[in-house]
């Protein structure tokens, strides 16, 4: 039997009031057809039977193809849910870099980790991105090879656009739509076929104004938010609307948000995260970096117990820096630094020295 034939074999027979206590986003289904009024305790089948044709031919359907439209939205919504449980591991084979000389790596990041990309401007850290995006099958520039689960793809899953595996939030982001951020967050909600929508909508709105440093409302129109406001909401999105299991952001350290807050929010759900920055706060704050030379991967480094300490170090910076942003965003004098500059020295044999940098590639077990 089909899918969609078991779909509707399961669903038909399942009362309304069942049907809605597993899926509540099923009643804007029914909203959308003015069927609100249906009778909970009737099977789907004997709800649906009932339903006068004149009503149904407002719509150009009859019980039949309702009963059809149902089990397609069904259908999907089964496919998110079973799509966001499903991608375990991503596995990343080598191809080549911009001389074409081979990069002999496969790296292999499971769900819930979070891995930074790093390297000088145009060495190819957004390409990397790409790559994990289209789910690359050595037919890029970079001839790398994206697994899901440790299998390929087929062309089919990879351009399926209903099969949203990879959410990305790029370094532009532009809204083109006159909506506000109510109608939008709404917008998303239903064409996720959010569950508990309302509250959903609550929550990406309270979060986006969190990591975003001025205050927005739902009233305020998309196309006025500031590009930080604009970062905030689609980071706020994709944590608590996107069912994408794998996430890709492109340089968000210049957006003026909450940068920990932000990748502590998109890893709560065991997400796939990687990271494209320059920033050694971000870069820091993932299991791992992979550091790109020349448009290939030339190596991947596990984050040490020491760099984890200097982190707390970095953070105590980054909140100075932050503060003097701050004074200055809001015209206010500067106040003299509380920091010993002698201390910030990096330690002679510190972490990045030669032997630290051996241990962590033999770690991972890379070339
Ligand atoms: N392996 C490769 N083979 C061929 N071309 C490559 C390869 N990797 C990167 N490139 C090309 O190099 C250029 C710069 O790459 P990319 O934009 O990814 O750099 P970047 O590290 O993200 O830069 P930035 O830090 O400035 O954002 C692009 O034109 C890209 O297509």
């Amino acid at each position: 039997m089909g899918d969609n034939a078991k779909i509707r074999e399961s669903i038909t027979k399942q009362t309304i009031a069942e049907l809605i206590s597993t899926y509540p986003v099923v009643q804007d289904f029914f909203v959308n057809y003015n069927l609100q009024n249906l009778q909970q305790d009737l099977t789907v089948a004997g709800a649906l039977a009932r339903i006068p044709p004149e009503q149904l031919q407002e719509f150009g359907l009859d019980v039949f193809s309702l009963t059809e439209e149902l089990v397609k939205f069904m259908a999907t919504l089964i496919h998110n849910r079973e799509e966001r449980e499903s991608v375990r591991t991503i596995t990343i084979i080598g191809g080549r870099n911009k001389q074409g000389e081979a990069e002999n790596v496969t790296l292999t990041i499971a769900a819930g980790e979070v891995v930074s990309i790093v390297g000088p401007t145009g060495s190819g850290k957004s390409c990397l991105l790409g790559d994990i995006e289209c789910l690359a099958q050595g037919d890029t520039p970079t001839r790398r090879h994206i697994l899901i689960n440790g299998r390929s793809l087929t062309d089919e899953e990879r351009f399926d656009i209903g099969n949203k595996m990879v959410a990305q939030l790029s370094q532009n982001m532009n809204f083109v739509m006159d909506l506000n951020v109510a109608e939008f967050l709404a917008m998303h909600a239903k064409s996720r076929l959010c569950e508990e929508a309302g509250q959903v909508i609550q929550q990406c709105f309270t979060c986006a104004n969190e990591l975003a440093g001025e205050k927005f409302t739902l009233d305020t129109k998309v196309t006025q938010l500031s590009g930080g406001q604009s970062r905030a909401l689609m980071i706020a999105d994709t944590a608590y609307m996107s069912s994408s299991p794998i996430v890709l952001i492109d340089e968000i350290e210049n957006a003026g948000i909450d940068r920990k807050q932000a990748i502590g929010l998109l890893t709560e759900n065991e997400k796939i995260v990687l990271i494209s920055t320059h920033d050694p706060l971000l870069a820091l704050s993932a299991d791992k970096r992979i550091v790109i030379k020349n448009g290939g991967i030339h190596k991947i480094m596990k984050t040490s117990a020491a760099e984890i300490n200097s982190l707390r170090d970095i953070e105590k910076l980054d909140a100075i820096m932050l503060a003097i942003r701050q004074q200055l965003r809001y015209g206010e004098r500067v106040s003299p630094l509380a920091v010993n500059f002698n201390k910030l020295a990096p330690a002679e044999q510190g972490p990045g020295s030669d032997q630290q940098e051996k241990e962590c590639q033999q770690h991972v077990g890379i070339i």
